[in-house]
């Protein structure tokens, strides 16, 4: 039998949290913040050559060694600028990195009717744009420092030149901080609004990738590009307001800048003029001025930038946060062994009612499933097959009463575990977008060799198809290369055959097939009922009348069992369905 994989019984991983993830680089973040803190200093250190200069011109010294010094402050600024640059880009990719993966898994791992609720453009658009401007807080954790800290050394250097100009310096950029303050307020707002627009637009527009087909066919391209152009108009809407609250920083800014220049020139002018301030010191002072910009800019934006992580963090943990299918205990609960006398599934009145749906899907379903032969579920429409079958594999869980595999309550199973023993095969005959190889091999504890995959593909009759791929077995499936339905639905056998599980689960299998490959279906089905649990929804007669066991459901309810002579004799509903299909060949 197949073993469990020991890495899929996780925990839910928890909310993002900045801090924690900043600190688990705090040794490369504080070497990129020293270098940047040196291409800073560097750069300070030039207004100060500059008033040197200008007094070795005023007193006739040689240049030399001040020009050089220039030169080196210069280059090493930038050299360390670039390599404190770089060490940020690593922790920022390596931060995104595990952020994404972290989401993605946890997806994964989601219950399937959360995922579907949630969307998978806006799940996409959360490891995509979310991660990205999360990802920019990195930048932000040595950007704010490194801005805070150059502003205080500039003003403690033109404290030094003359307090009173510092005095006017100050209290300029206070009224400026807070003007700037309200602006980011309310960005964050806008941010998250944009975010969610973002991940609204995506969640349409896969919707309508995935179908194209019939959107063609029905010419309802005009349809779904209005629903798309409503989607998108919101998206400019609310990232125009965001953008104009942006654009407003930089005129707060450079207003302010030029407010406290003014301020600056009239006070250091008038004390100029009345020989209280010298030249060359009233020049550095000017210079030192011009130096905060830069520094006042990369506060305002780094804050800017924060809010946007901040939003972007919110909508990450949105998804951190919600409850994986698996319990919390999932992975120390010990793996049930078998009870050699216990049917394969036994429901005890079992009822359920989808998430959303006024009116119960299940209402108490009670049935057995022997260790081997073949289980045929029959009933109209709606009667609520596939989600007797989604009960077993724990996609879902029963509102009340209780399922149980192999003589163990499917909760008392590892769910990785209770899996290990199912194969499904689901109605869309779901392929991934992998090799024929990989497909094939989904489940399986160890590959499986070529002549095994090879005697499947033949039981099933896909030997030649597969042959004639372009890359036979490793030919990636899903995007140029693909299969016909009948040929994905025997790919979908072919994967149950490889699996080694105790319990087959096949929902309508033989609805794309042929003639010639439905006689096959049958004898395969047949040769796997001598050794494993077979259950099939069934439609067709041709399938039913061969099963040891007929489960007749309607309405939700199990109206009667039996084989399929009994069943001829006794049950009304399954006569009808058996005479409605009269005139079919089986
Ligand atoms: N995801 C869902 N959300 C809400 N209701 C659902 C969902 N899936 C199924 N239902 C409802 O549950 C009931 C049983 O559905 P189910 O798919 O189990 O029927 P079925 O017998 O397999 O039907 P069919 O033969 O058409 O596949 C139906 O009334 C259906 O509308």
């Amino acid at each position: 039998m197949a073993e469990p994989h020991p890495a899929t019984a996780r925990r839910a991983p928890g909310p993002v949290r900045l801090r924690r993830e900043l600190t688990a680089e705090s040794g490369r973040l504080a070497w990129a913040l020293l270098l940047a803190v040196a291409a800073a200093g560097a750069a300070l250190a030039l207004p100060l050559l500059v008033r040197e200069i200008i007094t070795d011109f005023s007193r006739h010294r040689p240049l030399g060694a001040d020009v050089a010094l220039m030169c080196v402050a210069a280059v090493g600024s930038a050299l360390a600028q670039a390599l404190s640059g770089f060490q940020l880009a690593r922790i920022g990719e390596r931060m995104a990195y595990r952020l994404r993966m972290r989401i993605m898994e946890h997806t994964l791992r989601l219950p399937l009717a959360v995922v579907r609720a949630e969307g998978a453009g806006d799940l996409a658009a959360r490891v995509t744009s979310d991660a990205m401007l999360l990802r920019q807080v990195v930048d932000v954790a040595t950007q704010l420092p490194l801005a805070a800290l150059t502003i205080a050394a500039t003003l403690g250097i033109m404290l030094w030149i003359d307090w009173l100009l510092t005095v006017v310096t100050v209290v300029s950029l206070a009224v400026l901080t807070v003007l700037v303050l309200l602006v980011l307020r309310r960005m964050r707002v806008s941010m998250a609004g944009q975010q969610t627009a973002v991940g609204q637009l995506a969640q349409r527009f896969t919707a309508n990738l995935d179908a194209l087909t019939t959107i063609k066919a029905y010419r309802a391209e005009p349809v779904a590009s209005r629903a798309l152009a409503a989607d998108a108009e919101r998206l400019r809407a609310v990232s125009l307001e965001g953008t104009r609250l942006g654009a407003l920083i930089p005129a707060v800014l450079t207003l302010g800048n030029q407010l406290a220049m003014i301020a600056v020139i009239l006070t250091g002018g008038t004390r100029l003029a009345r020989g209280d301030l010298q030249a060359a010191a009233f020049a550095a002072f000017l210079l030192y001025l011009l130096q905060t910009v830069p520094s006042v800019n990369a506060l305002a934006s780094g804050f800017g930038r924060l809010q946007a992580g901040f939003a972007a963090r919110d909508r990450c943990n949105d998804v951190l946060l919600m409850r994986p299918e698996a319990d919390p205990d999932d992975a120390d609960r010990p793996v049930p062994p078998p009870l050699p006398d216990a049917p394969a599934v036994l429901f005890r009145s079992v009822s359920y009612t989808h998430t959303g749906a006024t009116e119960a899907a299940l209402r108490d379903v009670s049935f057995t499933v022997e260790r081997t032969g073949l289980t045929a579920i029959v009933g109209p429409s709606g009667a609520g097959k596939t989600t007797t079958l989604a009960l077993v594999d724990r996609f879902l869980r029963p509102a009340s009463g209780s399922v149980e595999v192999l003589g163990h309550d499917v909760r008392d199973w590892p769910l990785d575990a209770l899996r290990a023993r199912i194969a499904y095969v689901d109605q869309a005959f779901t392929l991934l977008e992998a090799t024929a190889r990989e497909n094939l091999q989904l489940g399986r504890a160890r590959p499986a060799r070529d002549s095994e995959l090879a005697a499947a593909l033949a039981v099933v009759g896909l030997a030649d198809d597969i042959t004639r791929l372009p890359q036979g077995l490793d030919t990636l499936l899903g995007r140029e290369s693909d299969l016909s339905g009948g040929q994905r639905q025997r790919m979908a056998l072919a994967r149950a055959l490889l699996s080694d599980a105790d319990i087959v689960l096949l929902d309508e299998p033989t609805s794309q097939l042929d003639g010639i490959n439905e006689q096959r279906f049958r004898t395969i089905v047949e040769d796997l009922a001598l050794t494993r649990a077979v259950i099939v929804v069934a439609h067709r007669l041709s399938t039913v009348r061969h099963a040891d066991h007929v489960i007749v459901m309607s309405g939700g309810a199990v109206v009667d069992a039996g084989n399929h002579t009994t069943l001829v004799a006794r049950c009304t509903p399954y006569r009808e369905l058996v005479t409605s299909q009269a005139t079919l060949p089986h």
